[in-house]
């Protein structure tokens, strides 16, 4: 049985449109029973996510998510029915309590991410979402059951998709939190 990544990715990667400025994610109830929520902008950083955190449909192994401004994410009809999944984490994924569906993680406590919004394009009808551009955290895929003799398979898979793969976020996003962290050490740019 061949590995199942994640749709998007094992049927191939369909390149976004740049002149996308949002749409509409929806959970997987159905009707007016829907949790919708309107992004004010295409999603950046889009990536496949082999973390344990992160949503998932079913059978894939990986997630596909990205970052919106947190002011560019609204939920506009069945706000009700979102919950914390796991209100110690750093990013605080708002499930549908009837369908589990991740709508949107938000950021509260200070992170050099707070202010992004972490959410899944996948979730819209609508096309022109940023493809995903890198893989994330695979060897993470070993903790949810995963055979680590696979990863080998995982990693070309990824790859043969043209998604660079990185076992932590990739070096524009480690980037970011390294630099955060030196600002507050005082070390940021203090050697040259
Ligand atoms: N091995 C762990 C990794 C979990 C993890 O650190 N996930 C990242 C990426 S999520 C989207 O890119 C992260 O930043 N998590 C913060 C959080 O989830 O709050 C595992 O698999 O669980
Ligand atoms: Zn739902
Ligand atoms: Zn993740």
């Amino acid at each position: 049985m061949s590995l199942k990544l994640h749709p998007l990715i094992d049927n191939g990667l369909s390149k976004g449109d740049s002149n996308k400025s949002g749409g509409k994610l929806y959970c997987k109830c159905s009707g007016s029973k829907r949790v919708e929520v309107t992004l004010g902008d295409n999603v950046a950083f889009n990536h496949a996510c082999g973390c344990s955190k992160c949503w998932k449909p079913e059978n894939a192994l990986f997630s596909v998510v990205g970052v919106v401004a947190t002011d560019k994410v609204n939920a506009t009809a069945n706000k009700d029915k979102l919950e914390v999944v796991d209100k110690n984490a750093v990013i605080l994924r708002n499930a549908c309590k009837d369908c589990g569906v991740h709508m949107y993680g938000r950021i509260e406590q200070d992170h050099p991410f707070k202010g992004l919004d972490f959410v899944h394009a996948e979730l819209s009808e609508e096309n022109g979402w940023q493809e995903p551009q890198f893989a994330a955290f695979v060897s993470s895929i070993i903790e949810t059951g995963v055979d680590p003799e696979k990863m080998d398979e995982v990693r070309s898979k990824l790859q043969g998709a043209g998604l660079t793969t990185y076992d932590c976020l990739s070096p524009a996003l480690m980037d970011m939190i390294a630099t955060a962290a030196a600002k507050k050490a005082g070390t940021f740019k203090a050697k040259m």
